[in-house]
This record gives C-alpha cells, sequence and structure tokens, in this order.
C-alpha cells in the first residue's frame, strides 16, 4: 500500500527569514493509520503540518497528500483534510454553533436538509447536540474544541490534523476526546495527524510516532519502539510515557508483562499477575503477619 502523505526533507523560509529544516527520516503515513507528531518546542511540528495542510509553500524539498501538492492544489486538498488548530478561537467563525459548523457544507451548496442533517448528526455523535444555538464566543474551552472538531468533520475528511487537541480540557474532557478520535478513526477510517506535547496521551491515541529535533526527524515508529530508544527521547527534551517507563523497567527485571496503553490495562495486568502469586493474596487476607 502507498502512503497517502510523503514528505522528503523540507527547507521553509518564513517572511522574517527564520528557516525551518524538516529533514532526515522521510514522514510517510499510511490510510487510517493515527500518527503523532512529538518534538521540543520551536522544532518545526505545526510548520510540517502547516504545508500538509497547504497553508506554507516550501523552498525545497517534496510533499505530496493524497498524490497531489498541497499547497497548488490547495482547494481540492481542503476539502479531503479537516483540521482542528491550537487556538480555536481563530477558526470558528460563526455567529452561532449551528452556523459555523454548517459553514463548509453550505459554501459547497448542500441543501438546506442536507445540511441539516450533516450538522445535527455530527453534533449528536459529539454529543453538543444541546450547543447549536449557543453563541461561539461565551463557549467553554473544551465546548469549543469540540464545535471545531464538528466543523472539521461535518464533510467526513479523509485525513483529519489536530494540533495540540488535549490543550485546556479536564481530564474527563480528554478520555471524551480521546474516545471520540480513536471512534472517527475505527468507524469511518479517517487518518489522524496529531501534534502533541501530553506524552502520556500517546500510547491510546498513535500508531505511529515521528519524534522532530533540531530540524530533523530522528525517529519513527510504534510508540514502544520510538519510547525504547531512551537517548533519542530525552536529546529531544521528551520522556517516555510513565506506563511505558514502568513497564519496560519491569521487563528490564526479568517480569514479562507486556506494555499497556491505559491505567486500565495496567492495573488488569499488574492484578492478574498479582494474584498469581500466593503470598501476596495471602498478605491480602491478612494471613501471614
Ligand atoms: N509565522 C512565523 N514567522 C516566523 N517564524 C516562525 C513563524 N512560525 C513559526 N516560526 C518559527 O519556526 C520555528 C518552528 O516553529 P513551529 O511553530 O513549527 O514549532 P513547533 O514544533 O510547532 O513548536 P511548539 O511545540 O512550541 O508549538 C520556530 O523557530 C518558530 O519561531
Amino acid at each position: 500500500m502507498e502512503p497517502i502523505i510523503k514528505v522528503k526533507c523540507l527547507k521553509h523560509v518564513y517572511p522574517d527569514k527564520t528557516e525551518v529544516n524538516i529533514c532526515g527520516l522521510d514522514f510517510r503515513v499510511m490510510k487510517g493509520e493515527r500518527v503523532v507528531i512529538l518534538g521540543p518546542n520551536g522544532a518545526g511540528k505545526t510548520t510540517l503540518i502547516s504545508h500538509i495542510l497547504g497553508l506554507l509553500r516550501p523552498i525545497d524539498g517534496t510533499i505530496e497528500v493524497l498524490g497531489l501538492d498541497p499547497h497548488k492544489d490547495f482547494k481540492t486538498i481542503r476539502k479531503k483534510i479537516g483540521v482542528v488548530f491550537q487556538n480555536v478561537d481563530e477558526q470558528i467563525i460563526g455567529p452561532r454553533v449551528y452556523d459555523d459548523i454548517a459553514f463548509t457544507p453550505r459554501n459547497e451548496d448542500f441543501s438546506k436538509g442536507e445540511t441539516d442533517e450533516r450538522v445535527k448528526t455530527v453534533a449528536k455523535s459529539l454529543g453538543i447536540e444541546g450547543l447549536l444555538d449557543k453563541i461561539p464566543h461565551y463557549l467553554s474551552g473544551g465546548q469549543k474544541k469540540k464545535v471545531a472538531l464538528a466543523g472539521s468533520i461535518v464533510m467526513m475528511p479523509d485525513i483529519l490534523v489536530m494540533d495540540e487537541p488535549f490543550d485546556a480540557l479536564d481530564p474527563k474532557s480528554k478520555t471524551d476526546m480521546v474516545n471520540l478520535l480513536n471512534r472517527l478513526n475505527e468507524e469511518y477510517g479517517i487518518t489522524i495527524i496529531y501534534t502533541t506535547h501530553d506524552i502520556n496521551i500517546v500510547p491510546q491515541i498513535a500508531d505511529k510516532i515521528y519524534i522532530i529535533n533540531n530540524g530533523n526527524i530522528v525517529a519513527a515508529g510504534t510508540p514502544l519502539e520510538v519510547f525504547s530508544n531512551v537517548d533519542i527521547i530525552r536529546e529531544a527534551n521528551l520522556e517516555p510515557p510513565i506506563l511505558i517507563d514502568l513497564f519496560s523497567k519491569l521487563e528490564a527485571r526479568g517480569f514479562k508483562v507486556g506494555f499497556p496503553q491505559s491505567i486500565q490495562e495496567a492495573e488488569d495486568t499488574l492484578v492478574d499477575k498479582l494474584q498469581q502469586n500466593p503470598t501476596i493474596k495471602e498478605k491480602k487476607f491478612g494471613i501471614i503477619k
């Protein structure tokens, strides 16, 4: 299978002459993959996704998205890619939540009936149908993220780009958002590209990780493969997710316990292992003093 996104050694120069290189390993995304881009502040993550969205044009290197040059074929590409920017205030433009989500279908001349059906379906799936009449400006940060997400998936894009989607979300909203994005990926096969600094969430949202540091893509692979490479992780000013760190230390000490993706999975694994140890079970019931 051919990747749907291929990026090779991009070079970008901003108007103030700031030069950003994204070389090293090629950046490749397969259809239906969930990809997370990690790296320290200023590494070039947003610059890379801005090129994928066709918002910027590189001065050197190659970039192909769904077989097209995203900058040249901007209009075609934008219909196939949904995006939620880090600062959602800049992308929510409708006077009411309903109008904001309906913006693209209306722009594409969808009938009133079809627009209405799409807006209501997507709002229901995100649990924001009660917000449709609200003025976006007064919504909470988490509600705004959901409205921006609704607007970006109302056309059922092939690819969804999420720039720091978990910023400003409380723990429950974060879990809801993770479940929702994983559902969009599973049920509709939407390819999702994330940038995030929220390292502990990565095992739950990534099939593949790329690490950008000092103008180079320095690592690519599954979360386990990449996070096992401690030197590269630390050089990029990152820490491995706490669960991967703990379970790899257990494995190094001879406990074959696998690598859980969530606290629940870790709890189940450890309870299972502990229950196989009669001494611990007896302690629990106070038999051993
Ligand atoms: N519009 C711009 N004009 C000038 N320089 C810019 C512009 N946008 C980004 N840069 C510079 O390009 C470099 C890469 O920035 P970018 O925003 O891509 O990094 P990032 O990895 O997304 O960082 P962060 O994790 O802090 O969001 C930085 O040195 C930044 O200062």
